[in-house]
């Protein structure tokens, strides 16, 4: 009996000791929550939808030194805390979460855009989610959804939200924008329509958003009014109809092993512009460009003449304006019918750049090229 006990002792021992050193290398493995690179609701519910969270970083995640204070650092907090932040979302999905980056989005490139395509495509492969939403920063919020709108193959939900103060700050607009993205990830009517935007109430389109304000919290427009819809508290108001291409009717959908993509350069129009900076960025080796001319995708003499040099080597050339609303008219000022130029219709330049990156992997044709900016 006595050597039974001390052998269930000396048993109980080690396991201690053992559970001891364990817990000790777990909570060193887990380093802080800010480490975790996924999270999974442990206790789903049937009758809701799934969707899952991809953060990228930007200010939705970040930290300031008092919840006051004028100054921050994008990109701190991890998704289990972006998650936890807003335990109300549990209440309109399952949640899902996966740490995609940790960047400010002016550090967005191809590479990031060409894996976060394959990410969602996957994701979004599954039929048991339901819809995805994307954290971001918001300096190029705009380019991730409209590049996503034209590449992911999917007619599921895609959301894109950041926020323009921090985490920390008194007001934070964060949890409720993010609230706001997974109750329409959630809803069946965001289905169908491409990649949306939902910030500050408002939904808007891909294609149409545009951030207007450097600091304000209404800074997400529409460049032409082009509004979706509202959102509040969750309840989404349709007001609009999407009639341009995107996802899986764009016919840009990614293959598996899409690695890289065109390269574009936006070229930006002012008084006394020189054709010099227009042939230089031809001989660079960029694939197209785009002019974010004046006015009606205006530019001076000097640079139209460069234009027309770069066109005859076979660089294609969109006219964009850096006027944040209205449409280029084609063969107004410029003959574009003559000189083989593309007008950006209503698409901002920065749009312009993505979707000509896209479309030059068609063709090079400026009647063919014109098409897709009519369309898309
Ligand atoms: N409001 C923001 O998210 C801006 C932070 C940062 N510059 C970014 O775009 O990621």
């Amino acid at each position: 009996m006595h050597y039974i006990k001390s052998h269930a002792q000396a048993a109980f021992m080690t396991a201690l000791s053992f559970a001891i050193v364990l817990s000790v290398v777990y909570v060193y493995a887990q380093d802080s929550v800010e480490s975790q690179t996924r999270y999974e609701q442990p206790d789903p519910k049937p009758d809701l939808p799934n969707i899952t969270i991809i953060a990228t970083g930007g200010t939705i995640a970040g930290v300031g030194e008092s919840n006051t204070s004028a100054t921050y650092q994008p990109g701190q907090l991890g998704i289990v805390t972006l998650i936890e932040a807003v335990p109300q979302i549990k209440n309109v999905a399952n949640i899902s979460g996966i740490q995609f980056s940790q960047i400010s989005s002016q550090n967005m490139t191809d590479d990031y855009l060409i894996k976060l395509t394959h990410q969602v495509n996957e994701l979004l492969s599954h039929s048991d989610i339901d819809g995805v939403v994307i954290t971001h920063g918001t300096d190029t919020l705009e380019e991730t959804a409209y590049f996503l709108n034209l590449a992911v193959d999917s007619d599921k939900p895609i959301i894109v939200v950041g926020s323009m103060r921090p985490a920390t700050s008194l007001s934070a607009d964060g949890p409720l924008n993010l609230y706001n993205a997974v109750a329409l990830a959630a809803n069946p009517q965001a289905k169908g329509k491409g990649v949306l935007v939902a910030m500050d109430d408002l939904v808007i389109a891909a294609r149409d958003v545009t951030k207007r304000n450097v600091h304000q919290t209404d800074t997400f427009q529409s460049a032409n009014d082009n509004y979706l819809g509202e959102i509040n508290y969750g309840d989404f108001r349709e007001l609009r109809i999407i009639s341009k291409k995107h996802t899986v009717n764009s016919g840009f959908t990614l293959s598996k092993d899409t690695n890289s993509l065109p390269r574009v350069a936006i070229i930006y129009a002012n008084q006394n512009m020189s054709g010099d900076i227009i042939r230089s960025a031809a001989d660079l080796g960029y694939d197209g460009l785009v002019i974010a001319g004046v006015g009606d995708g205006n530019m001076s003499e000097s640079a139209l003449d460069a234009v027309k040099d770069v066109i005859q080597e076979g660089v294609p050339v969109v006219r964009a304006s850096r006027i944040p609303s209205g449409f280029i008219k084609r063969n107004n000022e410029i003959n574009d019918d003559e000189i083989g130029t593309v007008t950006a219709d209503d698409l901002l330049p920065q749009k312009a750049r993505i979707l000509l990156k896209f479309a030059i992997t068609k063709t090079k044709n400026p009647k063919q090229l014109q098409e897709y900016f009519y369309n898309y």
